[in-house]
């Protein structure tokens, strides 16, 4: 039963092309969904319609099967459980230092001074950022303030979080470190959706993918979807490089138990 959900939404932006076409999509809890597409394909205009931060032209957002109704009392509960984090962290940034950011939304839900100085340094100790909290965020480089700004969002403790390109422009150790809190905060309870140009991030993170080509959504297993060639063709995007060598070695890739990790993909390829 997913827990979030958009049946047939379409949005334009004013007059402008319809951007997204009567897409479904299904946010199961537990599972890990990446959206993938093109360059202007729609990831963000879909995940800002899931957050509720863009009402849709037409069709229904949906949590645990009821609509999402916009108004003011439901729209900040909302937004409250499922936290938006934008690709570009100086367009989320706009505190002075680090704590004042991260303690903006606790603040805001009401904590004592005392709770949200507790939430904040245990987000920072997750997000190892401890040592930043101090810092002008103006004087972070681009990874930090990126980290920065998912913190804002998982203090929140939200049941989704939805990332547009987290890992754009951090360096292998940076989305290791990201990956590696993803699945600390998924543990604690946290459905996780992101969207990325990575194919073989996809590969080794994501149970289910959905993909946008023409404003159309399709959603599938990620083996299935990742294993078809000519889909991922027509959608301007390339299969992932997992997908490739299996097939090399002649092994399945829509398996449902496929090898995710590099060397576990080098093992099967290289010992079948
Ligand atoms: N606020 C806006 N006003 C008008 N058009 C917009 C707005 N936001 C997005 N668009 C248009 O909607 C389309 C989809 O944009 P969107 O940012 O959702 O795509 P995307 O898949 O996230 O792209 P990218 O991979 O380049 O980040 C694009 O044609 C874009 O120009």
């Amino acid at each position: 039963m997913s827990a979030l959900a958009l049946h047939g939404v379409s949005v334009r932006y004013g007059r402008d092309a319809w951007v997204l076409r009567d897409v479904d999509v299904e946010v199961v809890a537990g599972r890990r969904l990446a959206l993938i597409g093109a360059n202007g394909a729609g990831k963000t205009t879909l995940l800002r319609t899931l957050s509720g931060s863009l009402r849709p032209t037409a069709g229904e957002v949906l949590v645990d099967e009821t609509p999402l109704s916009f108004k003011r009392t439901a729209l900040t509960a909302h937004r409250r459980a499922v936290q938006l984090v934008l690709q570009d962290p100086d367009d989320q940034l706009f505190s002075a230092d680090v704590h004042a950011e991260i303690s903006y939304g606790p603040t805001n839900l009401g904590l004592d001074p005392d709770a949200v100085r507790a939430r904040v340094a245990e987000t920072a100790e997750l997000l190892g950022i401890t040592e930043l909290l101090t810092r002008p965020v103006h004087h972070l480089s681009y990874g930090q303030r990126k980290r920065v700004a998912l913190a804002g969002a998982v203090a929140m403790q939200p049941r989704f979080l939805l990332l547009d390109e987290p890992t754009a422009g951090l360096d292998p150790a940076g989305c290791a470190a990201l990956l590696a809190c993803l699945k600390r905060l998924e543990g604690a309870g946290t459905t996780v959706v992101l969207s990325t140009h990575d194919m073989a991030l996809v590969w080794e993170w994501a149970d289910t993918v959905t993909l946008l080509d023409a404003g159309r959504a399709v959603s599938d297993d990620a083996g299935n979807l990742l294993g078809d060639a000519d889909l991922l063709r027509h959608a301007q995007l390339d299969r992932p490089w997992q997908a490739d060598l299996l097939d090399a070695a002649g092994l399945p890739v829509s398996a449902a138990d496929r090898p995710r990790s590099r060397a576990d993909v080098l093992a099967a390829a290289l010992h079948r």
